[in-house]
């Protein structure tokens, strides 16, 4: 069982020299300093209060012909409010309750992207195989509760605000992100591509995978994309939505120690580094108990947090907590993406033609085994 509230940050930070620390830094995170940023003290206030975890970082890029185009992100990790058997609209407003804070403290921060975790203002019952009991969960994408809710939000603090729902389209269902823009009006979706069936994540009982294909949202920020949960193992999914233009891809995630913890922080990373743009890592927090109604059997997951973002030259932040409530901001400098794939020469080597003629070869159940 892996420890629940201990980081491996804090587990090495406990064991190592100042000089040796210096070293982890540099080797792990690709930087010595993690260039904090300072908060107000009203954020410390905001977060002892309301038992959240703030932390803040900047990466810059270099001084060159174009100004610098800075963009403060924010990632909301969360736990859930109400115990699973409370109906829905009080568990869902709980959290409402909750995050709203959360997004005015981010907002006090100058954050201007904020995301949210996956299904963000729900348990994640799709453990449970069960729809009926959780359906008054899934909601229009652009008339819904946590639409209404974000949208006077967005619209007050000029946020964009990146809201990954349980969409229900006429009575189908699908894992959407909703992106609303700084006026509050709906910018669009994109719906989950790749959905897991394995182990106690059995999404394809309840939804398709999605149909939007890999679109990047032009906000007034940033050219933005999501890559939802599990999507993350896919390469190629990762791939369409550099070659589409974003130069930041989200990865609201949903998922717990036995499902790749030790490649939670590899993944998203490496994304990064492959694709030239940056990557928010965004991952629930605490445990969510069920008990299925056809078999009586009792349902239980920890989710790890670990919140973090990584820059298109591989450096990265430390992570959220494993266990508690936390925000997580990052200004970052949008040149950086362009300056790394003109320094390895990325866009020369990248080779897509050869790619795209073979890709039309290969049987689409690859390496039958
Ligand atoms: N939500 C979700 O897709 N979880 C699947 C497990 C994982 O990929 O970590």
């Amino acid at each position: 069982m892996a420890t629940q509230s201990l980081h491996l940050d804090e587990i090495i930070k406990n064991k190592l020299n100042p000089e040796q620390l210096k070293e982890y830094h540099r080797i792990h995170y690709g930087r010595i300093d993690h260039c904090e940023l300072n908060l107000q003290d009203s954020t410390l206030e905001a977060g002892k209060l309301h038992d959240f975890e703030v932390a803040a970082y900047s990466f810059d890029a270099a001084k060159e012909v174009r100004n610098p185009r800075l963009v403060k992100v924010g990632l909301v990790q969360h736990s859930i409010v109400l115990p699973t058997t409370e109906p829905v609209e009080q568990q869902r407003n709980a959290v409402f309750n909750k995050v709203k804070k959360i997004i005015e403290t981010a907002a006090s921060e100058g954050v201007q992207i904020l995301c949210l975790q996956e299904a963000w203002y729900m348990p994640f019952f799709l453990c449970t195989r069960e729809k009926e009991e959780w359906k008054e969960f899934a909601e229009s994408a652009d008339k819904g509760p946590s639409f209404n809710f974000l949208s006077e939000l967005a619209k007050k603090y000029n946020l964009v605000i990146i809201s990954p729902i349980l969409e229900n389209d006429n009575g189908v269902w699908w894992n959407t992100a909703v992106v609303i823009d700084e006026n509050g009006i709906y910018l669009g979706k994109h719906r989950k591509n790749h959905l897991p069936s394995v182990g106690s994540f059995s999404e394809t009982a309840y939804y398709l995978p999605g149909n939007t294909g890999h679109p990047v949202f032009e906000t007034k920020y940033a050219k933005i994309a999501i890559n939802i949960c599990y999507g993350r193992h896919h390469a190629l999914n990762w791939l369409m939505f550099g070659l589409n233009g974003a130069e930041i891809v989200f990865n609201p995630a949903a998922t717990i120690s036995e499902f790749g913890e030790s490649f939670w922080g590899i993944e998203a990373r490496n994304a990064a580094i492959a694709n030239s743009y940056y990557t928010c890592s965004l991952n629930r927090v605490g445990t969510e108990d069920f008990t299925t109604r056809n078999t009586q059997k009792d349902i239980s997951r920890s989710y790890y947090g670990s919140s973090y973002i990584t820059a298109p030259n591989g450096y990265r932040t430390p992570s959220l907590s494993r266990d508690r409530d936390g925000l997580l901001i990052v200004e970052m400098d949008l040149n950086l993406c362009r300056q790394v794939k003109d320094h390895w020469g990325f866009n020369m080597t990248a080779r897509l033609d050869m790619y795209a003629k073979e890709l039309q070869e290969v049987h689409p159940t690859p390496n039958p085994l």
